[in-house]
């Protein structure tokens, strides 16, 4: 299987690292960047259009959101798969439509990793019927939300108690917080979209682990689900599993059994 990575940053190293230990039967063909860069195990491509001549059958993004759509649109023309990790660029109108509808054209898919989140396979089959409500709340300790608007919303710094520091919908959270909160975008898509689903972000100062409690009512039934993610030593924002999800995926399209 040819593979090609978009970013290296926390992320994108670790699924190249585990990649390696772990003898996947995947071959790196090259890694997307913005700008070259020395010290990497294959050729960095700068140039979405240089894709093409790699004929990869598998394109990862785990860079950011504005590498989703040329990176996409590139991976699909060249003939291959697209999984974005930046899920949070699916939040402005058309950017999901035009990356499927050339997918359809080329009889290839996007496939959205569960990124950080899990129980997004059973929340993606409770959606067959209809959802009454789907809320997911992101918990993290202070340092994770440094950075980021919530510094103006709260005192991160001086966190008392957990504090909900922004409530609304998916499609919001995922533009106002885009390195935190494209997991938004992922329960939306797997079940009431991006303006239907409620999303609660919150700074706790006691907490160790990125947690997510995603609670979803509907016809199936009733779901509750908690994860606390311990997060990437390259980055506190983004969470261990991140990475294995991108792995799990990618062998997964490598090996024979899909689990
Ligand atoms: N789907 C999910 O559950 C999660 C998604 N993420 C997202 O995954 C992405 C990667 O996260 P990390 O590795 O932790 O970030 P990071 O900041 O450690 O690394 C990002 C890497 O991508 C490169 N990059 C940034 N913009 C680029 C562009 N436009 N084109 C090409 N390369 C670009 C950077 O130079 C860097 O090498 C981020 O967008 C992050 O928000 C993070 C955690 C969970
Ligand atoms: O890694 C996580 O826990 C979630 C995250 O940062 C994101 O969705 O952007």
């Amino acid at each position: 299987m040819r593979l090609v990575l978009i970013g290296w940053g926390a992320i994108g190293a670790e699924v190249a690292r585990l990649l390696m230990a772990r003898k996947a039967p995947v071959d790196l063909v090259a890694v997307g960047l913005r700008a070259p860069r020395d010290g990497l195990p294959c050729p960095v491509l700068t140039d979405p259009a240089d894709l093409a001549a790699l004929r990869p059958d598998l394109v990862v993004e785990a860079a950011g959101r504005a590498a989703v759509l040329p990176w996409g649109l590139a991976a699909l023309r060249a003939g291959a798969d697209f999984a974005p990790a930046s899920t949070s660029a699916f939040a402005e109108d058309g950017v999901l439509d035009r990356l499927v509808d050339l997918a359809r054209a080329q009889g290839r898919q996007v496939v959205i990793p569960p990124g950080a989140l899990g129980g997004i396979g059973a929340l993606a089959a409770a959606a067959r019927l209809p959802l009454d409500s789907v809320i997911h709340e992101v918990i993290k300790p202070a340092r994770a939300w440094q950075g980021t608007e919530a510094e103006s919303l709260c005192d991160l710094s001086g966190l008392a108690a957990p504090t909900v520091f922004f409530e609304g919908p998916a499609r919001e959270a995922a533009r106002r917080f885009p390195q935190n909160a494209n997991v938004a975008l992922i329960t939306a898509l797997a079940g009431l979209g991006a303006d239907a689903t409620r999303i609660r972000l919150i700074a706790d100062p006691a907490a160790g682990a990125n947690r997510h409690r995603v609670l979803a009512q509907g016809a199936f039934g009733r779901m509750e689900i908690t994860l606390d993610n311990l997060p990437l030593a390259g980055n506190p924002k983004s969470s261990a599993l991140t990475a294995l999800s991108l792995l799990r995926l990618i062998e997964n399209r490598a090996g024979a059994l899909v689990i």
